[in-house]
């Protein structure tokens, strides 16, 4: 060991395969921490709804301070039904996620939709269709209707109830995530694509504005707008016009799970989520997918790959990174397969196992 500082990684599974995927994902993160002198110290917590049933709460005060301290985190997923029937503010989904975003400040989620070419047959659309495929979706992640106030269920003159939200975008929260998808743009094919609904939506008119106004500092990048129906239907059609997408938070959560389609599986997408200076959150896009979970069938890759993400975005270590990155493409091409991106002819693993062979491939390399 040199003397190397030490970094603190805050790993928090959740609830659901938040357990299962992250207990692979900390086995590939401890072995490229000693095989590459990482100087890792790795902080376990509970959050979601694990944290509820522990603490109380679905983000108690210990775990924050550890994800505060910490140098990058990595998350799985909260929620379940088992908490479902919670208070809205009290879910693990706003009383956990959401707070940590919030209260870090993350509001760049940067979602990237990659066709390993393995998984062509794995993919829902025809392998022409997706083949070479790589889209990045940068989704603004601590604002919009996800946080909008004011909200609630309330019960109006007549009896009856009324459930409401407010979609809310100021101009700052708009150029701070334009500058993060302009520069990405700039260092990817030059192409960014603003997804809006400004057809009807004041919100987004003002966000489309904004987006027109930050493109005169980008002359490099080529901006277009489309509307969010169109942008579902395009996906889908002819994925690979798009090369960086930004939008807001929930057009961008709905849309990264339908770019999660193109890879082959949810299981194959990871995120970053990003604060202006760089330091964030990883974390698989998937939930904690109650109905596969504890049966060792859920895909770790999406956790494995934001593994590298963190390597690669907040720690600066672009070779542990990689070395992720081809592992996980080597077992691939060894024919490994969870159930969610199986087809004839692979073989057939479940968490553990896919777990062991990236382990292994790592190892080989
Ligand atoms: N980031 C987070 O923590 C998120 C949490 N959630 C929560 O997760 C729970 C379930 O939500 P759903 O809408 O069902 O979304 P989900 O993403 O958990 O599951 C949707 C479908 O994808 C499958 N799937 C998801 N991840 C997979 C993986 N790694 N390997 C194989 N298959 C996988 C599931 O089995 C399910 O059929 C809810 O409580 C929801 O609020 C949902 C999305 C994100
Ligand atoms: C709790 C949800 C907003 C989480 C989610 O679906 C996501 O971030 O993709
Ligand atoms: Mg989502």
């Amino acid at each position: 060991m040199t003397d190397r500082q030490q970094r603190n990684i805050a790993v928090l599974p959740g609830d659901g395969i938040g357990h299962e995927i992250m207990a692979e994902a900390a086995r590939v993160l401890e072995w490229v921490n000693k095989d590459h002198d990482l100087g890792l110290v790795l902080q376990h917590a509970l959050v979601g709804g694990s944290a509820i049933d522990a603490h109380g709460s679905a983000l108690p005060a210990e775990t924050f301070a550890i994800c505060e301290q910490a140098d990058a985190i990595l998350l799985g997923a909260v929620g379940g039904p088992k908490w479902d029937k919670l208070p809205p503010a009290e879910r693990p989904e706003k009383a956990g996620l959401l707070e940590i975003r919030k209260r870090l400040d993350l509001f760049g989620n940067l979602r990237p939709a990659i066709l390993y070419p393995q998984l062509a047959d794995a993919s829902s659309l025809k392998p022409e269709i997706v083949a070479g495929l790589d889209i990045l979706i940068v989704r603004e992640l601590t604002g919009g209707i996800y946080f909008g106030q004011p909200r609630g269920i309330r019960v109006l003159e007549n009896g009856e109830r009324e459930g409401y939200n407010t979609y809310v975008y100021n101009e700052s929260q708009i150029r701070r995530i334009a500058k993060v998808a302009f520069e990405l743009a700039q260092k990817r094919g030059g192409r960014l694509c603003s997804v809006d609904k400004a057809n009807v939506l004041e919100v987004t008119m003002l966000w489309r504005e904004v987006m027109d106004e930050m493109a005169k500092d980008y002359p490099d990048v080529e901006l277009s707008h489309m509307y969010v129906d169109n942008a579902a239907m395009q996906l889908v059609r002819a994925p690979k016009q798009f090369d960086v997408v930004v939008t807001g938070n929930m057009f961008g959560d709905i849309l990264s799970d339908a770019a999660a389609m193109l890879t082959g599986s949810i299981g194959m997408l990871p995120s970053a989520s990003l604060d202006v200076n760089g330091r964030g959150m990883y974390e698989p896009c998937h939930g904690s997918a109650p109905d596969i979970a504890g049966q060792n069938k859920a895909n770790p890759l999406a956790t494995i790959l934001s593994v590298a993400m963190m390597l690669r975005y907040s720690l600066n270590e672009p070779a542990a990174a990689q070395r992720i990155e081809d592992a996980v493409s080597t077992v691939l091409d060894q024919g490994f397969r969870t159930a969610d991106i199986y087809s004839d002819g692979s073989t057939m693993v479940g968490t553990i196992e896919m777990g062991d062979a990236v382990l292994a491939a790592l190892a080989a390399a």
